[in-house]
């Protein structure tokens, strides 16, 4: 399948792990940044190293893009940069998210990060045949009360960009009891709901994000394979999995694309998405997840297209903009 032609979408993309390095350079420079000064220096630091062991060490590769990330205009730049580059490659719809509290080092308020990425994204879609949606995502080693904080002071952009919330960084067994009462919150505003889990070998933490937190979708959620609970909740409840392939191969949660369990949920009737993650950390695009699971599985056409209507199921959008998405598959 020539799969940078075919349309696509990716439901779990998150805008700090997506800079182009030659942004990063550029905005060090505009800003006077005593920070790495080469290109080729960023790139290497942007990006997760082959002998990457853990979650916790992909994370690392954060830091420069979030320390580039901290006014309104450079804000707008990498979210606009962002929906242009997936413009480019055919992804006809994205959900991106990212989290407003890594945002506030230079001062800026919650309300002018969402502002500014709210911006670049809608600058893009006048542009290019792509649309978008934001996802507030909130650090999980911060405090309900932080989290509830994005929760309250997000809700006023809930339908102009913004549809969801999320849970993420760092995942610790048992880390959904925290985050009950800022998530049935969210809810009642009316934000929907995924959220990052089993994706360091805690199944059991998919069944709490979706019991304890009502999460609507997964992150994720690879390590199912180990909790009865969790599989079956997904699977009779039919709560879709975003599965990133790349990022899973990285962070040591699967071995290589071949032995992803992508296909034998797939196989076993389980919602399955396919997305990026993040771009730049994980050095890759949405061409590139299709063509790696294309050829670890022979994927065929009727299945490919089977996946993309997962994600126009699952997407955080409405019933007319789903029937838009299906036009572009027929
Ligand atoms: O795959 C991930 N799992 C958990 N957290 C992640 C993943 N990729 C990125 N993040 C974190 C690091 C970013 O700074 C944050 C917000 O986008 O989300
Ligand atoms: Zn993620």
């Amino acid at each position: 399948m020539n799969f940078n032609k075919m349309p696509k979408i990716d439901l779990h993309c998150h805008l700090d792990g997506s800079l182009r390095a030659e942004t990063v350079l550029d905005i060090i420079k505009k800003n006077r940044l005593e920070l790495t000064q080469s290109l080729e220096g960023i790139r290497k630091q942007l990006t997760a190293p082959l002998s990457c062991s853990s979650l916790d060490e992909y994370l690392r590769c954060f830091d420069l893009p979030i320390a580039v990330m901290q006014t309104k205009e450079d804000l707008e730049r990498v979210s606009f940069e962002l929906m242009e580059d997936a413009a480019m490659e055919n992804i006809k719809y994205i959900e991106i998210r990212f989290a407003p509290q890594q945002h506030t080092k230079e001062g800026l308020t919650t309300k002018e990060i969402i502002q500014s990425v709210l911006q670049g994204m809608s600058r893009a879609e006048k542009i290019y045949d792509i649309k978008g949606n934001y996802i507030l995502s909130c650090m999980r080693h911060l405090s309900a009360e932080s989290a509830m904080k994005i929760v309250e002071e997000g809700k006023q952009f809930i339908g102009q960009g913004v549809v969801a919330v999320d849970l993420c960084g760092g995942e610790v067994a048992g880390f959904c009891h925290k985050f009950i009462e800022p998530m049935k919150k969210a809810r009642e505003y009316g934000y929907r709901i995924t959220v990052h889990a089993g994706e360091t070998g805690i199944g059991q933490n998919v069944a709490d994000a979706i019991e304890l937190l009502g999460a609507e979708r997964i992150g994720h959620g690879v390590f199912i394979t180990n909790s009865r609970e969790a599989y079956n909740l997904v699977k009779e409840r039919k709560i879709p999995l975003e599965i990133c392939p790349t990022s899973n191969i990285q962070t040591k949660a699967v071995k290589n694309y071949g032995e992803h369990p992508i296909y034998d949920f797939y196989n076993d009737e389980i919602m399955v998405t396919l997305n990026t993650d993040n771009r730049t950390v994980s050095d890759t695009t949405m061409t590139e997840e299709c063509i790696q699971i294309e050829k670890a599985f022979h994927l065929k056409k009727e299945e490919y297209t089977d996946i993309y209507l997962n994600s126009v199921e699952a997407a955080f959008i409405s019933e007319d903009e789903k029937q838009k998405l299906r036009e572009y598959i027929k």
